[in-house]
């Protein structure tokens, strides 16, 4: 079943069976009295591409983080696959099958982005030679060979998130979470990602990424979820969401009225 749902909650569903890819049940967060997250429900199924929206401080960075691991909830959960990503210490199965690229990533500045690759497989146990080439792969793949020995602190915007993304897909993850993967990506790039990203859903992986972009959403995704002021007001199929409209216009509806759109008087005539 497939279908949008009330605020605060909602199901993407992809083909059926098995336990969804992703679930988030009651996941809250305030800093200091603001509420970032508020009591978000969400189930991903197998085999959905699935897209975050929301406006600036929308909370989208805040509701990732905590479902993949990376902060603790206030209150809520979220299981990976059935696995628990909460309490900590007992989500080895969960980070095993999450792929993470996390907003601001901090990169270690004084590795290579070889270095970096390596480390990060050793540590996941990957045998030596498949290590090897998947480092390789991943490095030609993105366009990241030609800088092998390059700092990562001396690395652009874009190489960053490049490798932070080669850094989420080396250990053959089954989920991906992906905090506006495309931000700062050329376009040549853009496209590899963006196939990267196909061919691993086609696959049978599960992808869940923020954007601000409508058209690259439109594009990849086949589910969206639209979050505002920490609250889940729509999620469904992406036709369900847009209801005859663009995505731009459907999320302009949503998220309500903001300031005009106005220049700014020292500008102006
Ligand atoms: N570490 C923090 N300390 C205090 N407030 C925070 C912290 N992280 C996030 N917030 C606040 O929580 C709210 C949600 O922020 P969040 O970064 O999750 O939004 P977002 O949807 O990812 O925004 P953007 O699209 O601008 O990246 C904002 O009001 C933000 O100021």
């Amino acid at each position: 079943m497939t279908r949008a749902e009330e605020p605060g909650t909602a199901r993407l569903d992809g083909p059926e069976g098995g336990p969804p890819a992703l679930l988030v049940r009651g996941l809250c967060k305030s800093f200091g009295g603001n509420d970032a997250v508020r009591d978000v429900d969400l189930t991903v199924a197998p085999g959905a591409f699935v897209g975050l929206v929301g406006p600036n401080g929308a909370g989208k960075t805040t509701l990732l983080s905590m479902a993949v691991g990376l902060l603790r909830p206030d209150a809520g959960n979220a299981w990976v696959a059935g696995a628990p990503v909460w309490p900590a210490q007992d989500a080895d199965r969960a980070k095993a099958l999450l792929g993470v690229l996390p907003d601001g990533l901090a990169l270690p500045q004084r590795l290579t982005g070889p270095e970096l690759l390596t480390y990060l497989g050793r540590l996941r146990g990957l045998p030596a030679p498949v290590l090897r080439s998947r480092v390789d792969e991943l490095l030609d793949v993105l366009d990241l060979a030609a800088a092998g020995r390059t700092l990562i602190g001396d690395y652009s915007t874009g190489m960053r998130k490049k490798i932070g993304l080669a850094a989420a897909l080396l250990h053959g993850p089954r989920l991906l979470v992906l905090d506006e993967p495309f931000e700062a990506v050329d376009p040549v790039s853009a496209a590899v990602v963006r196939a990267i990203l196909d061919g691993f859903v086609a696959g049978g992986g599960t992808v869940l990424m923020s954007s601000h972009a409508m058209a690259l959403v439109e594009r990849l995704c086949d589910h969206v979820a639209v979050l505002d002021r920490g609250v889940l007001l729509r999620a469904g199929t992406l036709d369900q969401v847009r209801s005859g409209h663009t995505l731009e216009e459907a999320f302009a509806e949503l998220v309500g009225a903001r300031p005009p759109a106005r220049g700014l008087s020292w500008f102006g005539s």
